[in-house]
């Protein structure tokens, strides 16, 4: 195999195929190029068998990427390879080895969202007020012990006991685990701690992957969380043929567990191990790196590199300053056009915000264009009730004891088993320990014998033919028909499309597009398996967050800077750069370390492209119903002048505020809007009235906090109302004054 395409550095690695190997590098150095080719060489060189290679990326898309590009390059079946991501990974490992955790083969993969449900029955049923303990504490709470890889029956360790700050946690944690064993699911951190508790306890399943994975590798390595440490531990500690890639500057997911320890210990536990750097990158253009590379310095926690590339200068990076939130989207849509003038594609094209939230205005701004797009990892397609309903009725159908599927839809569409009817059902099903479908058989085979539960005869025909539809298409998947067909069979024969049919509002009309939407999906997904049935289908979806992509490739991609990692394109967007947005308020307020990683995440967008970076914020902005004053984003400060070019967009540029940074944000401002009469405008200062109506004042001496500065008190106010102006004394002995109605303040 010619190793030509890869250069000294990414060759040696290539090269040391056994034995621990680490590469740490930044952005666009060839990381993920670099695992690829390792896998190329050790299926081509070094005839290693594609079963014996384990390879993990942190989404879909990206397993998915990697896997083209292996298609193309070697003639190896990549169906074959487990490129894959950590759940997809423990959900196979789990589903072949089921029986010994005491789960069937067929289990359910609960979502955040359902898992919060259970918490909320638990929560209920045992009294306790979620105001007092809130189910969102709960589920984070288990999240965390799971991040860690915790698992019950596993002897409590410091890590552990350092999250229980609230004695019930454990009990409900322990009751959360009963009822998804009961239901035969699964949740997202379960999959791993699942694997892990299967490993821990039968060391000769653990010793079967040993040996049937000799290679394993991981990309996006940062972004591990100490359970999926110790998963690729188990795995390769006997060959310990393991080699992670990494950017420590990109670590971007402290918030769902990935833990810096595994850079770390990764070189205490493996001290042979061989350390890589990469420092010339390939993608970008100069400005674009050393500008990256400005930003990025100001972190303190980080081990310092220094990247450097061969491309062209490139352009200045553009900084565009729009009226509002809706001008910076007619920005970007024109911009588009133009680019799509000079011949660029749409598919060398992404926007990046920081919240899914703002995708709405863009995606109008292309509708209004009509230019294809994409939302990446969007408001899940898959979340929308519509989907989830007919999802649940596929969810019943393989898995019977998903009693949570079934209570979705046991009264979906209206059949008249009402809420009381229901609630009889759940108890009955508790006193004889049935699932609720299980119940629902027996009720239907012997009638009789549930007499005392005295239920109405029109409950009961409706029960009946429930369960008549649900055992008619598990028998159609015992007998291989398409998920499709029954997709179809479940769809007509529930009523539920007859219902939306009749349904002559926009939502129904929006509905049954959405139905129409999953059957395209269930097909695609047919043709892309061997072996197509609804279980596979159903895992497909749960861990997949990627929204159906038609094959139709050439689109403009809109995701959240999170979803971007890894991924690159000519020509980027990078919308809604102001203060409290990004960095997000949350992190302002919580301080320096949350800062950092907001830092990272802006670090990884800018890092994403390859010729053209364009960075707009807009003056006002309607968020959550009222007008918002955010100001430039404190890292454009950070971007050295000779790296960008200021431009503005429907409206005057407040620059000038900008360079002269000690006048601080706050004044950033509230006057000259152009006299503008558009219907927009003055919903905007209607709202902006309503907004400051409900402020509460601050009486000289109250005690304060603002999102930049902190903590502080104020010192005297004038004004009433709209013009209420209030000067306050901060910690280190700086006072400013805000106009109250702008200024993000907070009674402390
Ligand atoms: N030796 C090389 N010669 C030419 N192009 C290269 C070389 N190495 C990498 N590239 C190209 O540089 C770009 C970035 O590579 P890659 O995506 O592998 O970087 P990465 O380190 O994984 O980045 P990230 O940190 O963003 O994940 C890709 O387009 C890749 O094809
Ligand atoms: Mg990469």
């Amino acid at each position: 195999m010619n190793l030509d395409f890869l250069n000294e550095s990414q060759r040696q690695a290539v090269l040391m195929t056994d034995g621990p190997v680490m590469i740490l590098a930044g952005a666009g150095s060839g990381k993920t190029r670099t695992l690829v080719a390792r896998i190329q060489y050790l299926l081509e060189e070094k005839r290693v068998s594609p079963y014996q290679i384990l390879a993990v990326t942190f989404s879909n898309k990206a397993a998915r990427e990697m896997r083209e590009r292996l298609a193309v390059n070697t003639s190896v079946n990549v169906g074959t390879l487990q490129v894959t991501t950590f759940h997809a990974f423990c959900a196979k490992v789990l589903r072949m080895e089921a029986t010994y955790l005491g789960l069937s083969k067929n289990f359910t993969i609960y979502d955040d969202g359902e898992s919060q449900s259970i918490i909320k029955a638990i929560l209920t049923k045992r009294g306790i007020n979620q105001k007092e303990l809130s189910p969102y504490t709960v589920a984070a709470f288990i999240d965390g012990l799971k991040n860690l890889g915790y698992y019950m029956g596993l002897a409590r360790n410091a890590d552990v006991e350092k999250y229980a700050e609230d004695k019930r946690l454990f009990d409900i944690f322990m009751e959360y685990e009963a009822e998804l064993h009961r239901s035969n699911a699964v949740d997202f951190g379960g999959l791993i701690t699942g694997v892990l508790n299967l490993f821990r306890s039968y060391p000769e399943v653990l010793q079967k992957y040993q040996q049937k994975f000799k290679y394993v590798l991981v990309d996006e390595y940062q972004d591990t969380n100490r359970a999926q440490f110790d998963l690729i531990l188990q795995l390769s500690q006997t060959h310990r043929n393991l080699c992670v890639v990494g950017d420590e500057d990109q670590s971007i997911y402290s918030w769902r567990g990935a833990d810096i320890r595994n850079i770390l210990d990764y070189e205490s536990v493996f001290p042979e191990a061989k350390l890589i750097k990469l420092e010339q990158n390939y993608r970008s253009s100069k400005k674009i790196i050393e500008a990256a590379s400005e930003v990025i310095s100001r972190n303190l926690a980080r081990k310092g590199k220094q990247m450097w590339t061969d491309n062209d200068e490139g352009e200045e990076i553009r900084i565009v300053e729009c009226r509002d939130d809706k001008a910076e989207a007619d920005f970007v849509g024109q911009q588009i056009r133009h680019l799509v003038q000079e011949g660029v594609s749409l598919k060398d094209i992404a926007v990046f915000y920081r919240n899914n939230a703002h995708s709405r205005t863009i995606e109008d701004a292309l509708r209004k264009e009509k230019f294809p797009y994409r939302v990446v990892a969007g408001i899940k397609f898959y979340d929308r009730k519509e989907i989830k309903d007919m999802i649940s009725y596929m969810r019943v159908v393989v898995n019977k004891k998903d009693s949570l599927a079934l209570t979705r839809i046991i009264n979906t569409p209206a059949r008249g088993v009402g809420a009381t009817s229901l609630r009889k059902l759940e108890d009955e099903a508790v006193r004889l320990q049935l699932s609720l479908f299980e119940l629902l058989e027996k009720i239907v085979e012997s009638p009789a014998e549930f007499k005392h539960l005295s239920l109405s005869g029109k409950v009961q025909s409706a029960v009946y033919q429930l369960v008549h539809l649900i055992q008619e298409v598990q028998v159609l998947e015992t007998q291989n028909h398409s998920p499709s067909f029954s997709y179809e069979k479940l769809l007509n024969e529930s009523g539920y499309y007859e219902v939306l049919r009749a349904d002559k509002s926009y939502e129904g009309a929006a509905r049954l597009e959405n139905l129409e939407e999953l059957m395209s999906a269930i097909k695609q997904f047919e043709d892309s398996e061997n072996e197509p049935n609804m279980v596979k289908f159903l895992e497909t979806i749960t861990l997949d967050t990627t929204v159906s992509e038609d094959g139709s490739t050439d689109q403009v991609s809109l995701m959240t800077v999170h979803g971007s990692k890894g991924l690159e394109y000519p020509y980027v967007f990078l919308i809604g750069i102001e203060e409290n947005i990004f960095p997000s308020y949350k992190s302002l307020e919580v301080g320096p370390v949350a800062l950092e990683e907001e830092r990272r995440l802006f670090y990884v967008a800018m890092t994403r492209a390859m010729k053209q970076l364009t960075i707009t914020f807009a003056q006002s902005r309607l968020l959550w119903g009222s007008i918002k004053f955010n100001g430039p984003s404190q890292f454009l400060h950070e971007i050295p002048a000779q790296y960008y070019r200021w431009d503005f967009f429907q409206t005057g540029s407040k620059k000038a505020q900008f360079d002269n940074y000690s006048q601080s944000y706050d004044d950033w401002d509230q006057s000259n809007h152009s006299s503008d009469d558009q219907v927009f405008y003055k919903e905007k200062v209607y709202q902006t009235k309503k907004a400051v109506a409900n402020l509460s004042n601050y009486p000289s001496g109250s005690k304060i906090v603002h999102a930049l500065y902190g903590e502080g008190t104020v010192l005297d106010t004038e004004g009433l109302g709209q013009d209420e102006k209030v000067t306050i004394l901060f910690r280190d002995g700086v006072r400013k004054k805000f106009m109250v109605k702008f200024a993000p303040l907070q009674k402390a």
